[in-house]
């Protein structure tokens, strides 16, 4: 079984600024797994890395066992790969339901429907026809899952979900994520909330300085939670 997505040894740069250093990373099929690490070490960069955004200068990016070294925006996509960016990007003039059927075309056939969307997000569909960004964060992100799950995707990277988000949002995020994980798709999840990542994740990988750190299983427990914590304290 190849991993659905797979970094090896990845070296890359905004302009002369290096900033992962032989970083390696694999996710496989209907795996969760948390990107851990503090502010700055190069989370978003691996997200960006992925999507052809920052320059990969040594290193490979692997797609379902099929490596590239140049990458563009759509690869990942083509691959099965949604992306939730830092920040969630809804699409302004767009209604809330034409931004979901915008997800729907970058990706493949599926079981995810605007039907099904709704089904999960009961207050989309009460807000379906109100510009995206009049939704209040929690609401924009529900959209920005929504969205992504158009795809019907294999994987979904997510870079800082509940960022900005109230606790009992990020409570009703975390089910949500899990109800999509037991579906079969896998998570990538880049998280400085390690109350979530216990909930959520299985494995993690910690980063510092644009490399993985540490690894492991995520225990969901205090001392599981302690452990985890150990990453992201400044
Ligand atoms: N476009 C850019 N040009 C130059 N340097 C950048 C650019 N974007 C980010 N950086 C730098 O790259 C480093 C890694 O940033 P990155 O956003 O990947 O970190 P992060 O771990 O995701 O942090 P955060 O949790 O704050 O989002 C930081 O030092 C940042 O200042």
């Amino acid at each position: 079984m190849s991993a659905l997505l797979n970094l090896k040894n990845v070296h890359a740069y905004y302009g002369a600024a290096h900033i992962l250093h032989g970083l390696d990373l694999h996710v496989n099929p209907g795996e969760r797994v948390a990107l851990i690490g503090r502010n700055g070490v190069g989370k978003t960069t691996v997200v960006n890395t992925i999507l052809g955004l920052a320059s990969l200068q040594d290193g490979h990016v692997a797609f379902g066992g099929k490596a590239h070294t140049k990458l563009r925006a759509y690869m990942a996509a083509q691959h099965g790969i949604a992306v939730i960016p830092q920040g969630r990007r809804i699409v302004a003039n767009l209604s809330v339901e034409e931004n979901l059927i915008l997800g729907a075309a970058v990706g493949r056939k599926g079981p995810w429907t605007v039907a099904e969307i709704y089904k999960l997000f009961p207050i989309l569909q009460e807000r379906a026809h109100t510009p995206g960004t009049a939704l209040s964060g929690g609401q924009q992100q529900m959209l920005a899952v929504g969205r992504a799950l158009m795809a019907n995707p294999e994987l979904i990277l997510l870079d800082e979900p509940t960022e900005g988000l109230a606790p009992v949002i990020v409570d009703q995020l975390a089910v949500i994520f899990n109800q999509v994980a037991e579906q079969g798709t896998a998570l990538l999840l880049i998280e400085q909330n390690m109350s979530l990542v216990v909930r959520v994740a299985k494995r993690y990988m910690a980063m510092a300085k644009g490399a993985i750190v540490a690894q492991g299983e995520v225990v969901n427990s205090r001392d599981g939670l302690h452990d985890l914590e150990r990453h992201v304290m400044v």
